[in-house]
């Protein structure tokens, strides 16, 4: 493979942008190297700037769940940057998506518009902090809700492959009132709610954790969780910004059964445009500005092409059996890797749930933030740069999701099994 091109690239972009990408985990920094600059993308494929083509498993960390440049939701693009690109005044299209997401996740009765997912969680607790008169946040460690000031506390993605959980620029005041628990412990759930219950304003969750590699619930962790809440008069988020309408239609919390008070919406309702979403309990929305007094506001937020593109994604994904195929494609993918790993004597384990997975370097199940974190990041370090060298993209990190999308089919899953047969046996070689 050539690379000149996206060398030349990083060069210039490293002089005039921090690191030389425009969000950390794009920069390789985890599994070193560089990373190479993308020309186009369609279905499953990605094609850099030197002709180089990766079958991608990043799926823009998360929204193309149809697969890159999808002729439907280019069509609905298309025909809405005809009527002009925003309107800083309300569009039908808004309208249509609020109708479309309540009616797909039931727990919100109503539904703000943003343009990211850390738009959407710090709204979320905005309001959680609003409507409670409470301060406090709860999080879990390894759990990423972006970059809001009240999340970067032993946070994951970026900061966790970084080496910087906790990070500088945030006011002490204020990431004291963030407690970090870890995600599937029952008992310090239920000690920390019995010391300081009633200073809780929310706790905020992955429900299926995506950012500390892919860690789901344990049985009964998130209704655990909800009858904490309840019981103490805190208000339960969950954070589907990656699980939503990915891991079931109606998210984490249809597959799991568990009604959260608010939900946080990201990248994967704009189809590929900068979109997120917070919704919940019509009494607590409707504290938001301007039916309530809790503010919250934005140019660009209910954008007509970003609707559009997102009504179109959604639509694609609401055909019968849809979730279902992406799930069987995740199985034969994960099983798959197992089975090469064994053969090429290198420890693995893969956990999936529906069109995520994640892949542990170890012999043992991992279900645990520490487990997550105690295996070998050199052995999926060169794992990634191996299958890489063979067209295949994972994400950079060994702490990242790896997202399928109906675009890969069987052969694309053989090809990249082909890969992976090759690319373990570079590892067991060390
Ligand atoms: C679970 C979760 N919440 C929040 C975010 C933040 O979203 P954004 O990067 O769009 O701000 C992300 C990822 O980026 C995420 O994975
Ligand atoms: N899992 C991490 C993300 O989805 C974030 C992507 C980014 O920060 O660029």
């Amino acid at each position: 493979m050539k690379h000149e091109k996206s060398r030349a690239l990083f060069a210039r972009a490293q002089a005039l942008i921090p690191g030389g990408v425009n969000s950390p985990v794009r920069a390789f920094r985890s599994v070193g190297g560089e990373p190479f600059f993308v020309e186009r993308a369609d279905g499953a494929f990605l094609y850099d700037v030197d002709g180089n083509r990766y079958i991608d498993y990043v799926g823009s960390w998360g929204p193309m769940i149809v697969g890159h440049n999808h002729p439907g939701v280019r069509a609905a693009v298309a025909e809405a940057i005809g009527s002009g690109l925003s309107y800083g005044a309300p569009c039908p299209a808004e309208v249509t998506m609020a109708e479309t997401i309540t009616r797909l996740v039931p727990s919100c009765e109503m539904v703000r518009m943003v343009n990211s997912g850390t738009e959407a969680t710090l709204s979320a607790v905005r309001l959680a902090r609003g409507a409670t008169g409470r301060q406090r946040i709860v999080k879990f460690e390894g759990c990423y809700h972006g970059h809001g000031d009240s999340f970067l506390v032993k946070a994951g993605s970026g900061m966790l492959t970084l080496g910087v959980p906790t990070s500088p620029g945030v006011p002490a005041g204020l990431s004291e009132l963030t407690t970090t628990i870890s995600y599937n412990d029952f008992e310090e759930a239920t000690a920390l709610f019995d010391d300081i219950g009633g200073e809780i304003a929310a706790v905020i969750i992955e429900p299926v954790v995506g950012n500390a590699n892919c860690l789901p619930p344990r049985e009964g962790y998130l209704g655990h969780l909800r009858e904490l809440c309840t019981k103490h008069g805190a208000l339960l988020i969950f954070d589907e910004v990656m699980t939503g309408f990915r891991v079931a239609l109606g998210g984490a919390q249809a597959r799991y059964g568990v009604t959260p008070d608010l939900t946080t919406f990201g990248k994967i309702i704009g189809g590929g445009m900068p979109v997120g979403a917070y919704g919940g309990r019509r009494d607590l929305m409707e504290r938001i500005a301007p039916a309530g007094p809790i503010y919250q506001a934005g140019t660009l937020s209910g954008n007509p092409v970003a609707m559009a593109a997102g009504l179109a994604m959604l639509g694609l994904i609401q055909e019968p059996g849809f979730h279902d195929r992406l799930e069987a494609t995740a199985n034969v993918l994960c099983d798959g890797f197992e089975q090469a790993a064994r053969e090429a004597g290198v420890p693995l384990t893969t956990n999936r749930v529906g069109a995520m997975f994640g892949l542990f370097f170890t012999d043992r199940k991992v279900d645990t933030y520490a487990g997550a974190t105690a295996c070998d990041t050199g052995a999926f370090n060169r794992f990634f740069h191996a299958m890489l060298d063979r067209g295949v993209f994972l994400a950079p990190s060994a702490y990242e999701a790896g997202f399928v999308s109906s675009a890969h089919d069987a052969d694309m899953v053989e090809a990249t099994l082909s890969a992976a047969r090759d690319a373990f046996r570079v590892v067991a070689a060390g």
